[in-house]
């Protein structure tokens, strides 16, 4: 249902809280046709909408960045005057089209409410009074983006003898229906509706200065002008003298708006503010803007006046232009409330707030940088740590596998050392032997091979025991390893057999170093607790390749040279005989006693010096 109003925001409410004082008024039936005709306007008003937006958009034209401007329409309240000056200086300084926006300013009508084709989509936003309140609540989503007046200019414009408004008692009032905060006045004083006698507004001061009405609702802004311009006694009765202080006029959208374009609502909002920031301070020129552009139904001063008085309700200069206080509607739903027109007073999503800006591409970037920044010190701290945690494993690893290797390597020397006289052992020697005989193969030297068996070594366990033989044996091994050259390989092959691999030397050399051994065995005094014996050995000497080829060969040499120095008497040394005499059996015993051995046979030396 929408009634005649001039300033209306869309809301009939108050006609279904005061109708029944309006329709028993003379003028109600005007109002009530008006009511009938409605669908008519509505057929009209759909037909305008349907070639509205081809009539008057103007193509949308690129902005400053080169993105094409959006077409959106701002629904006035009433038709174009200083009132919306804001809008007009918006387009004129190019705000909206820096914005990206190409707006169009639709006008209202007497007939025309701002909130409909804003809520039917017809319009994106509108400039509406505070009844935007009671649509909200009815469930219609509009939200007030800004408030453009701080104070309501809604007066009562009463003949000079009219000085309070319990005068109007029994007046003819010209009563907007949608003035709510004149019947919230009313109200407030105690003076009931049904006790005005209200008659349609035609929207002037015509009657009341041609003494037709007593009163008339206007705007401050407005009807003043002419009632002051008639030079005749009026009073002015205002609703803030009682409390009531509603908000003017607001810039409103919906909440779809501001869901779908929520960049675009807020552009709107800032140049439209800006706009008003810069016809408050160009009052002139904008009054010339509206007469040029938009309307001359109101002259230069008027306009002026209207500015002057808008200069008033707004008070820029306290209030910053577009500011909305949530105090300030509470208290105009209160109001309302009180007069019956609210149910409650919640306020939830009806008063803009810009959704959180979004944060910028470079912001993204920096928070992108530094997560990633985050996560990759994170890595490498993690791997930093896990790389001195392997290094003190690697480290422990190391010093084990150095304890194994030494550990391996006191096995191994375990393995080829004789543990009684610290000489290699007969594995080691078996091992050995191949490789020294491949050795001297490739190198064309000589390898000898000498056997050394200690005389009657029985004997000497039986006269002095076990230890007593040890004791023997651990000086032998000195006295053989004492007396080797650096690539000498001297070993104890078996109980009181001891095996020397001699590298290199030519016979001679042989001779003497095996002389010189068997001498220093028969000189050596061994000490046994308080006795003292000497033995003798006898040595068998085989040489690759003069007397076998091969290991097996060389050894079976060597021994048997052995054995014929200990059936030649003992005490000597016997060069095996060349391969080929060797396997016939044949053997030259080449003893030659030593210096020291010379005098007595060895055999009578060892039985005579101890055994
Ligand atoms: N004390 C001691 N005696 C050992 C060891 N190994 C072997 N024997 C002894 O050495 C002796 C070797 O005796 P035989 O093989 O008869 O040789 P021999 O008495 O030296 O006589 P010929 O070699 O013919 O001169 C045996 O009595 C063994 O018990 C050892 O490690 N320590």
């Amino acid at each position: 249902m929408i009634r005649a109003s001039r300033r209306q925001s869309g809301s009939s409410l108050a006609d279904a809280h005061w109708g029944s004082s309006l329709a028993s008024s003379p003028g109600a039936a005007q109002v009530e046709r008006a009511r009938l005709l409605w669908p008519a306007w509505a057929a009209l008003l759909a037909l305008a909408c349907a070639i509205w937006p081809a009539a008057v958009r103007v193509q949308a034209q690129p902005a400053a960045g080169g993105q094409p401007l959006q077409a959106v329409t701002l629904q006035l309240k009433w038709k174009h005057q200083f009132q919306f000056a804001g809008y007009y200086a918006a387009l004129q300084q190019g705000y909206y089209r820096q914005a990206g926006l190409d707006v169009t300013l639709a006008e209202a009508g007497p007939e025309q409410d701002s909130a409909t084709p804003v809520l039917e989509g017809r319009a994106q936003y509108g400039v509406g009074d505070s009844s935007l309140v009671l649509l909200r609540q009815l469930g219609r989503p509009l939200v007030v983006l800004a408030v453009v007046l701080q104070h309501s200019p809604n007066i009562y414009i009463a003949r000079g003898e009219v000085d309070h408004v319990h005068a109007l008692v029994g007046k003819r009032v010209m009563q907007e229906a949608s003035a709510d905060e004149l019947f919230a006045y009313l109200h407030k004083e105690g003076v009931h509706p049904e006790q005005l006698r209200f008659v349609p507004h035609d929207f002037s001061a015509a009657d009341l200065l041609a003494g037709k009405v007593d009163a008339i609702s206007a705007y401050s802004t407005d009807e003043l002008f002419d009632v002051r311009a008639a030079g005749k006694p009026f009073t002015v009765l205002t609703p803030r003298s009682a409390g009531i202080d509603f908000y003017g006029d607001n810039l409103f959208t919906t909440e779809e708006e501001i869901r779908q374009h929520p960049a675009r609502a807020k552009a709107f909002r800032e140049a439209s503010l800006k706009g008003w920031q810069y016809a408050m301070a160009h009052p002139e020129e904008v009054a010339d803007l509206i007469l040029e552009r938009y309307s001359r139904r109101h002259g230069r001063e008027h306009l002026l006046f209207e500015a002057k008085e808008m200069q008033r309700l707004m008070q820029p200069e306290l209030v910053e232009i577009g500011q909305v206080n949530p105090g300030r509607w509470l208290h105009i739903a209160e109001v309302y409330q009180e007069l019956g027109m609210l149910k409650s007073t919640e306020l939830k999503g009806f008063i803009y707030s810009p959704a959180a800006p979004r944060p910028s591409r470079l912001y993204v970037a920096l928070a992108v940088f530094a997560a990633a920044t985050l996560v990759l010190g994170g890595v490498v701290a993690y791997l930093r740590r896990l790389n001195h945690r392997l290094r003190l494993a690697h480290s422990a690893l190391q010093a084990r596998v150095h304890e194994i290797e030494a550990l391996q390597a006191r096995l191994h020397e375990q393995a080829v050392r004789d543990p009684l006289t610290g000489m290699f052992n007969r594995r080691y020697m078996d091992e050995t032997l191949e490789h020294e005989l491949a050795r001297a193969r490739r190198y064309h030297y000589p390898l000898a091979l000498v056997m050394l068996d200690v005389d009657h070594f029985k004997r000497v366990n039986d006269t002095f025991g076990h230890a007593g033989g040890d004791e023997l044996l651990r000086r032998l091994g000195r006295l053989l390893r004492e007396n080797c050259r650096g690539g000498d390989i001297a070993c104890r092959y078996g109980g009181e057999e001891f095996m020397l691999l001699l590298p290199g030397l030519d016979e001679p050399a042989l001779h003497e170093r095996a002389e010189f051994w068997r001498c220093s065995v028969e000189a050596l005094s061994i000490t046994y607790g308080s006795a003292t014996f000497h033995v003798t050995a006898s040595i068998g000497v085989a040489v690759f390749p003069h007397h076998a080829q091969d290991v097996p060969s060389l050894q079976r040499c060597a021994d048997r040279a052995l054995y014929a120095a200990k059936t030649g008497g003992r005490n000597r040394v016997v060069f095996a005989q060349p391969a080929t005499a060797q396997d016939a059996g044949a053997l030259s015993l080449n003893a030659a006693p030593c210096r020291a051995a010379a005098a007595s046979s060895a055999e009578s030396a060892a039985a005579a010096s101890t055994v």
